[in-house]
């Protein structure tokens, strides 16, 4: 169901004690105020134990940085769907541009890992975007339309409706610079036209599609404004309340 969504990708950042207070921060946040769109929290894998302990009676839902392909066995530092699954966790990021920019993930590797999650019952928030290269050379609706077809369209329409998608340009990701929210809005539309052509108006429109890319406080209102954005995807400006309360509130009237 398309929801309104705002999530912190925590990164790899924060030891064990700065982890814990920022996550009692935020369900001091929640327990206080009342928020127009939901709220996630993707920590680093070692906290994800602490985060669902934490979060137990709050209405933030808690998400893996990555999962593996794989079902089980020697797959050396990797964590998969079924144990993320059975601490509850709620889903994972898939192929996050630095996963793809530091460990070669492809959109293939993003398909398997979004039927892994999926088989599991669990969310995929799966990640795209060009890099400034494609932008540049004028690629950017072709390579996201490649890259949402290889990823996604061997599901089925009642799968795809499970997944969010987060459109992240690479060139806006942590770098201080912004997509304007009409470069956004216009790779947004392309994607959910995308998937209506494939399946079927009413099930693009059931797609949260979420932007990623140095959303800030004074910058996440109007981005959020545009009709084909759901939300946002939030790095640097998740690690401190004050900034992630701010974005949260970018859908407050
Ligand atoms: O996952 C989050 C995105 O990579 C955006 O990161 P950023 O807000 O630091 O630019």
């Amino acid at each position: 169901m398309r929801k309104n969504i705002v999530a912190g990708n925590w990164k790899m950042n924060k030891n064990f004690a700065d982890a814990e207070a920022l996550m009692i921060q935020l369900l001091e946040y929640k327990k206080n105020n009342t928020t127009n769109c939901e709220v996630y929290i993707a920590p680093p894998a070692l906290y994800l134990t602490m985060a669902k302990d934490i979060f137990k009676n709050a209405e933030v839902e808690v998400f893996a940085q990555d999962v593996s392909e794989y079902q089980s066995g020697a797959y050396t530092g990797e964590i998969s769907v079924e144990m993320i699954n059975s601490i509850g966790i709620d889903g994972s990021l898939v192929s996050h541009s630095e996963r793809r920019q530091y460990h070669g993930e492809t959109d293939s590797h993003a398909n398997r890992k979004v039927k892994a999650l999926l088989d599991v019952g669990l969310t995929p928030i799966y990640c795209n975007g060009e890099t400034l290269e494609q932008r540049k050379a004028g690629q950017h609706f072709e390579v996201v339309k490649n890259q949402t077809e290889v990823a996604l369209f061997t599901l089925s329409a009642d799968e795809i409706k499970k997944v969010v998608i987060a459109y992240e340009p690479v060139w806006a990701i942590g770098t201080g610079e912004t997509a304007t929210p009409e470069q956004a809005q216009e790779i947004h539309a392309h994607i959910r036209s995308l998937i209506a052509a494939k399946y079927g108006q009413e099930v693009a429109d059931e797609i949260s599609i979420l932007y990623g890319g140095s959303v800030k406080p004074d910058n996440a209102k109007e981005i959020f404004s545009q009709p084909d954005i759901d939300g946002g995807l939030i790095g640097g400006a998740a690690l401190k309340i004050e900034d992630f309360s701010k974005i949260i509130e970018g859908f407050n009237p």
